[in-house]
């Protein structure tokens, strides 16, 4: 077995197993406290430019399949295990994870003992690392302290797609919208297919004449990777849809844009959120919900009263229960909200999947010209017929 180390930018270093791919690679180290959904992580462009460590110690039990990909490739930096599986037990598997992840050159570890790596982490911050199977650690340490690091960012258009694109709604379709690809996950307009909904792709860097071009309904923002303080032009993008009154609807990432178009900051977490259980409270409704999170960054909003924006006030419908950041904004006096978490899930529980009726929702009472603001009044109820 060929050896592979870890190496943090503060010098601790981890000696394992290569896995996946041999060579070396660069990026920030996070951890992910999932215990499934590993395919759907390393195919989420959010993860771009990152070294996942995955807390839970056994990886790769059900292999890979076709289905699960949340884009056209894994966008993972490196990839951290513990214990990898020897085999795959499932009936959709179709390969190996540390084959597909040789196949799309993934340079990866195992053998590591991750919860200290995630201790530490927990404990200094997320910060850059290299995972190298042919470099020693020195040596690894100066390409470790050459790389870029994540605050400052700008990654959305290295994960975008160059060329606008369509998918269709499933069954008579009712709306039609504008998505800004900053990173965007198959799960996405998925979803809003099955609601009837048409979503028109386009690239990250589309204008806000370009994303109403088609008259669309509605507009959304994606998740995606990096740090929302380097997207100027998805902010300018984002000002001109609230100009225009347009119905818009953001993802994490889309949430810090959102953001930064009202005139609020963003930071970055001492370690982000990336996890499938986080537990975030929705004021509009006063339910909590389990939430999917993959975030590095945050939205600096008060919560305990509105802001007043050029676009009227907004206030922070959602906040996180483990640590009080910002996890949801809701424009009072326009027809715009967003999360910091995945309705979509992908990989995760399907809490918040109602999210995309409320937008739904919106552009509905947009169409019947009723008054609206950001978070129309939550009128879907789930099975247990509880308000969402
Ligand atoms: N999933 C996302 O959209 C992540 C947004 C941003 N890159 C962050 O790390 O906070």
């Amino acid at each position: 077995m060929t050896g592979a180390i870890l190496v943090l930018e503060d010098g601790r270093t981890f000696r394992g197993d290569a896995y996946g791919a041999t060579g070396t690679t660069v990026g920030e180290a996070v951890f992910a406290t999932g215990m499934t959904g590993y395919q759907e992580t390393l195919t989420d462009p959010s993860y771009a430019g990152q070294i996942v460590a995955m807390t839970a110690p056994h990886i790769g039990n059900t292999g890979v399949n076709d289905e699960d990909d949340e884009s056209r490739r894994m966008w993972v930096a490196g990839f951290v295990v513990r214990d990898p599986a020897r085999r795959p037990a499932n009936w959709r598997a179709t390969g190996t994870l540390d084959e597909e992840l040789r196949a799309h050159g993934v340079v990866g570890v195992s053998g590591i003992d991750t919860r200290a790596l995630t201790r530490h982490l927990r404990d200094r911050g997320a910060m850059r690392a290299g995972i190298s199977s042919e470099l020693d650690a020195d040596a690894l340490l100066v390409r470790v302290t050459a790389a870029e690091r994540m605050t400052g960012a700008d990654l959305a258009p290295t994960v975008s797609t160059q060329q606008p694109y369509v998918v269709p709604a499933v069954g008579e379709k009712r709306f039609t919208i504008a998505a800004l690809d900053l990173g965007i996950k198959t799960a996405t307009p998925r979803h809003l297919a099955a609601l009837g909904v048409e979503t028109h792709v386009l690239p990250s860097t589309a204008t806000a004449e370009e994303l109403l071009a088609a008259g669309p309904d509605g507009v959304f923002l994606s998740n995606g990777p990096g740090d929302p303080a380097a997207a100027d032009y998805a902010v300018a993008a984002v000002q001109g849809v609230l100009d225009a009154r347009r119905p818009l609807f953001g993802i994490c990432f889309g949430n810090q844009i959102l953001g930064r178009a009202l005139g609020l900051g963003t930071y970055k977490l001492r370690f982000g959120h990336r996890g499938l259980n986080q537990p975030v409270l929705d004021r509009v409704s006063g339910t909590v919900r389990v939430t999917s999170h993959n975030h590095g960054f945050a939205v600096d909003a008060p919560l305990d009263r509105p802001t007043d924006t050029p676009y009227g006030q907004v206030e922070v419908s959602h906040v996180g229960l483990n640590d009080d950041v910002v996890e949801g904004l809701r424009c009072l006096e326009a027809p715009a909200f967003s999360v910091q978490f995945h309705p979509e899930s992908a990989a995760g529980p399907h809490d918040a999947a109602p999210l995309f009726q409320r937008f739904v929702d919106l552009m509905e009472s947009a169409r019947r010209g009723d008054a609206h603001a950001g978070g129309p009044a939550p009128q879907v109820q789930d099975s247990t017929g509880e308000k969402i």
